[in-house]
């Protein structure tokens, strides 16, 4: 993070590889911006974005819903999957089948796939087992409890290890019983920023679908820097990105308002959630 200039915008990144894609090529335009830019897990810029020490930033979806009067959306942008997402993982000492958790360590850096577990728990699998969140330290989390919930890099490194659990991919999950995609994080801005601001709104905007567009025809770079950074090797994390998604079109927007849905059947939201995007009729389509 640089020290803060002049642009009074700042963007939250999260620090997970699956958001690569969005952020890799968007700071060489930050950093001529005089734009800082906050590196944290998604609970963490979910809680700068509500309190608006941030006014945009990639966060989860469900913090969307939470806020939704509050912000607006980036078009055509997001993290989701049409399936397996590789690092969305519920890890149980024993199959679910057979032995159903009674209780679930879940990660204290997550907000969609904590609420994206309680549903499919209660919906799918029509057990109801006691959540405690944790940090994400896999062996710890075990210690006291049945099963437990891990996103993002430390979810990845775990699905390489041997440690004779079942591994459960929620986005797989997901898919097999709804048919739909689903959508874990989405680009959002807070409101007020955005009416001060629209310009600069404007030019962030084409900086994010750029960076996007950039990474997604040429993956190399992103792999290389991720055999470097967390290990693996090539293939690993060409099947990792090419099985993200980073779209945000009618597909997404189906499985992500599905999963509100269900987030207010079950009180885990106490509004019905709409989508509103920036400046939608005018952007290009990507
Ligand atoms: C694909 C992932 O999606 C992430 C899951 C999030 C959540 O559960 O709140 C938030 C942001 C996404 O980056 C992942 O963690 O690997």
């Amino acid at each position: 993070m640089t020290g803060r200039r002049n642009n009074p915008l700042r963007v939250g990144r999260i620090d997970y590889a699956n958001a690569w894609p969005l952020f890799h090529y968007l700071e060489e335009y930050t950093e001529q911006a005089g734009i800082d830019v906050v590196l944290k897990v998604p609970a963490e810029l979910n809680r700068l974005l509500r309190e608006g020490e941030i006014q945009v930033s990639a966060v989860s979806s469900f913090a969307y819903g939470m806020n939704d009067q509050d912000y607006i959306l980036m078009p055509h942008l997001s993290v989701g999957s049409e399936g397996k997402v590789n690092s969305i993982l519920l890890f149980l000492k024993e199959p679910i089948e057979s032995s159903p958790p009674g209780r679930i360590a879940v990660t204290t850096t997550s907000a969609t796939s904590v609420n994206m577990l309680k549903i499919l728990m209660n919906k799918y699998y029509e057990i109801n087992p006691a959540y405690e969140p944790a940090e994400p330290d896999l062996d710890r989390m075990l210690e006291g409890a049945d099963g437990a919930l891990l996103i993002g890099d430390p979810a990845i490194r775990e699905s390489w290890e041997n440690k004779g659990l079942t591994v459960i991919d929620l986005g797989e999950v997901w898919n097999k019983w709804t048919g739909l995609a689903m959508t874990y994080a989405v680009v959002a801005a807070r409101k007020e920023a955005v009416e001060a601001s629209p310009e600069a709104f404007n030019r962030l905007y084409e900086a994010f679908a750029a960076s996007k567009e950039q990474s997604v025809n040429n993956l190399s770079p992103l792999i290389s820097k991720a055999c470097e950074q967390l290990g693996g090797d090539r293939a690993y994390w060409q099947m990792y990105f090419t099985s993200l998604n980073y779209d945000f079109g009618p597909k997404q927007q189906e499985g992500l308002t599905l999963y509100f849905r269900y987030a207010k059947e079950l009180g885990l939201l106490d509004h019905e959630v709409s989508l509103h995007f920036y400046k939608e009729e005018t952007l290009p389509n990507r």
